[in-house]
């Protein structure tokens, strides 16, 4: 490692180029580099951004933390209240103790799939399975503009830093792709995630949510909160004992064809889950209810003209989710014919199918996310809510399907492979 440069982190200036040739691993010196516990190391990239490790190895109460960002990006993550107020995020790792019991599974090796959890009691839909901070973090966007031979010391640098504990449950993760361990670490097991004002997309390694396998109808489903800096697993139907607990790794609208190509390109397996063994013209049944799926939620998402059979659309948008046991993602649909219905003005099914909806979301993306809050308005007070009686773009007050979708895929990133 050479080039050690004369300032701060937090004012990460051009000097810091003109301190030596690449390879090259800078170490900002001097200022506060609060909350981190290590001097961050930076290394230059194609796009002029400087990436750098910063680390907490009393990040979630000694479990640590490493993350390889941009200067601003972890100026952001700082200000987050896992990190301001680390009492905000107090046992949120406990797994032999947490608030709702014993584990319902345990982590058994079954054959040709590694390690997988396997459920040991009756667990019902809803019921919270795990949550767990991240260990790792990489931005994304590193790999295409900084040298393999600045990346890959910056990241074991990164690793070392984090307590030795943490940093052992890391490397011993599953890889399937071979090169450097690391990279493999993270194309075998990262999930994706938004961070910063920009919202640029970062692999999160979180060491135990990892060991769950993939189905492309799972009985489980993520989400990623980052104010806690926490992962959520909940169950998103019943389980009994001895079945596996899964969540899928890809988009849960990709038809046949797109599923197992992502799966095998990602992470080097040919999917065999129950829909994927299915017979041909079931196959194509299934795809062709998905590309229904498709049309009708574009359209329930268009608030520009109010058609006369929305309601009935979003009801059929609800059945195609259940036929296909899309049992999360068909909180979309709960959400459309509920507002469907407010804009007919039908106070009972306005209600019912919020109430749907809040419970389905709350799953999908948690009980503080906006979309669940404002459902939950929708079933209270309907004759109040901006939908009810909605004639059309000319009163205004309809959020569209567009905005609302970049808040979806913000607070649902799929797992996915960064080469
Ligand atoms: C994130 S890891 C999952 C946990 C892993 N089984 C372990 O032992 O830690 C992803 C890897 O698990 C395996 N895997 C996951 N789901 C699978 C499935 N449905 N069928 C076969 N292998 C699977 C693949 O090797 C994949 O690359």
């Amino acid at each position: 490692m050479k080039g050690l440069c004369p300032a701060s982190y937090l004012h990460l200036v051009p000097e810091l180029y003109k301190c030596g040739a690449s390879p090259e691993i800078f170490v900002a010196r001097g200022g506060d580099h609060s909350p981190w516990t290590s001097v961050p190391q930076c290394v230059p990239s194609t796009t002029g951004a400087r990436y750098c490790a910063f680390t907490n190895k009393d990040f979630a109460e000694g479990r640590g933390i490493a993350i390889v960002t941009t200067p601003a990006v972890a100026e952001e993550l700082a200000k987050k209240p896992a990190f301001a107020d680390p009492v905000s995020i107090a046992g949120m790792n406990d797994l032999v103790n947490p608030p709702w019991g014993p584990p319902a599974y345990e982590m058994r090796p079954l054959a040709g799939r590694g390690f997988g959890m396997i459920a040991n009691r009756t667990i019902v839909r809803g019921e919270r399975l795990m949550q767990e901070t991240p260990s790792f973090i990489v931005d994304r966007d590193m790999f295409d503009s900084v040298a393999d031979e600045n990346r890959l010391p910056l990241q074991w640098n990164a690793v070392y830093q984090l307590p030795e504990v943490t940093r052992e449950e890391f490397l011993a993760l599953h890889k399937h792709a071979g090169g450097d361990e690391i990279d493999d670490v993270m194309r075998t097991n990262a999930f994706g995630a938004y961070y910063g004002d920009e919202f640029s997309l970062h692999n999160n390694v979180l060491p135990r949510i990892s060991r769950f396998n993939h189905d492309c109808r799972p009985n489980a489903h993520y989400y990623f909160d980052p104010d806690t800096m926490t992962q959520y697993v909940h169950a998103v139907r019943d389980i009994y004992p001895g079945e596996e607990i899964l969540i899928n790794y890809t988009d849960s609208e990709y038809t046949f064809a797109q599923r197992q190509h992502a799966i095998h390109l990602s992470w080097g397996f040919n999917c065999t889950c129950s829909i994927c063994r299915q017979p041909a013209d079931q196959i194509a049944a299934s795809d062709d209810r998905l590309g229904q799926i498709a049309v009708l939620r574009d359209a329930l998402n268009d608030w520009t003209t109010i058609s006369p059979h929305r309601a009935q659309d979003a009801e059929l948008l609800v059945a195609l989710y259940e036929m296909e046991r899309l049992h999360v993602p068909v909180a979309s649909g709960y959400e459309a014919a509920a507002y469907a219905w407010a804009v007919r003005g039908d106070e009972a099914r306005t209600r019912m199918w919020a109430a749907k909806a809040v419970e389905a979301m709350t799953i999908l993306y948690g009980g503080d996310h906006e979309l669940t809050k404002d459902l939950g308005v929708l079933m209270r007070d309907p004759k109040n809510h901006r939908t009810w009686l909605y004639k059309g773009p000319q009163e205004g007050g309809i959020e569209s399907g567009e905005t609302r979708q970049k808040g979806q895929k913000e607070a649902e990133p799929s797992k996915w492979s960064f080469f």
